[in-house]
């Protein structure tokens, strides 16, 4: 595809010369805005069924790491919460700063984060494929999860040793049985809009899912990790210009608990 990345001659402020959807009308990332979120009741949990997903390998695609996961069944999926369906777990990837290591893409009251982790899901009840999901409006699901500095992870380190291993551009290594659920805070509450891809092609494809409840990483792995980040976040002037208001979030922070 074209080229693209984080620096002045080929960063998001022009991304929108090859991608012009980069101008589009549900853009991501935003900045979330509690107060101006409604509380949407009929809303209910977000469910992870994580137990049997299957990782296969860590790779590195020049602008940041992924782990991808076995998507040929319905082993790992995300389901409720705004979801109609079911949407199967592809792969996850973190988004950290450069030195400032400040590198949320979305941010709260304009507030940024360490890191954001994004988990991706893809509608394959509706769609063939994950390319074909990936550029639909109801076609993908991510999950973002804030990273904040304090205490030690201690399952990030299984993916930071695996960082070593594809440090640089292009190499894959083999990740297998990792299970995103280590990665989860204690709470489920989340924001939710109709947003995009940050990076290119960003398409107007992702139903996004962010928690409120960030997760701790040591200063040090923090710190690795940016030192070795491969990208940077995207600042969209207009994240910030609040023309007809934000994209409405419906938070489900408080959904009825289960009646029992
Ligand atoms: C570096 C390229 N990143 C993208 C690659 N893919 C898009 C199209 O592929 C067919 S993708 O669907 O895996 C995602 S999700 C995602 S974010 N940050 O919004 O969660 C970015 C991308
Ligand atoms: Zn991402």
């Amino acid at each position: 595809g074209k080229h693209w990345g984080y620096g002045k001659d080929d960063g998001p402020s022009i991304w929108h010369q090859n991608f012009p959807v980069a101008e589009g009308d549900r853009q991501s990332p935003i900045d979330i805005m509690p107060q101006q979120a409604s509380h949407d009741p009929n809303l209910g949990p977000i469910v992870l069924n994580y137990d049997h997903c299957t990782s296969l390998n860590i790779c590195n695609n020049g602008h940041s790491v992924v782990v991808e996961f076995d998507d040929t069944d319905d082993r790992s999926v995300i389901l409720g919460g705004p979801l109609d369906n079911p949407y199967r777990l592809k792969q996850f990837h973190f988004h950290w700063g450069g030195k400032g290591c400040h590198g949320s893409e979305h941010t709260v009251e304009g507030n940024s984060y360490a890191s954001e982790l994004h988990l991706v899901h893809w509608n394959a009840v509706k769609y063939r494929s994950f390319g074909e999901a990936a550029s639909a409006p109801d076609g993908l699901a991510v999950l973002g999860i804030f990273l904040e500095t304090g205490d030690d992870h201690r399952w990030l380190h299984t993916i930071t040793d695996a960082l070593y291993m594809v440090k640089y551009k292009a190499s894959v290594t083999d990740f297998k049985g990792f299970n995103p659920k280590c990665l989860l805070p204690s709470s489920l509450h989340y924001w939710t809009y109709l947003g995009s891809l940050t990076t290119p092609p960003l398409h107007e494809s992702v139903t996004w899912i962010v928690l409120k409840e960030p997760i701790a990483v040591s200063e040090r792995q923090a710190s690795f990790e940016c030192s070795c980040s491969l990208g940077r976040k995207r600042i969209r002037g207009y994240a910030w210009k609040i023309t007809s208001g934000p994209p409405s979030l419906s938070k489900a922070g408080k959904y009825a608990p289960p009646i029992n």
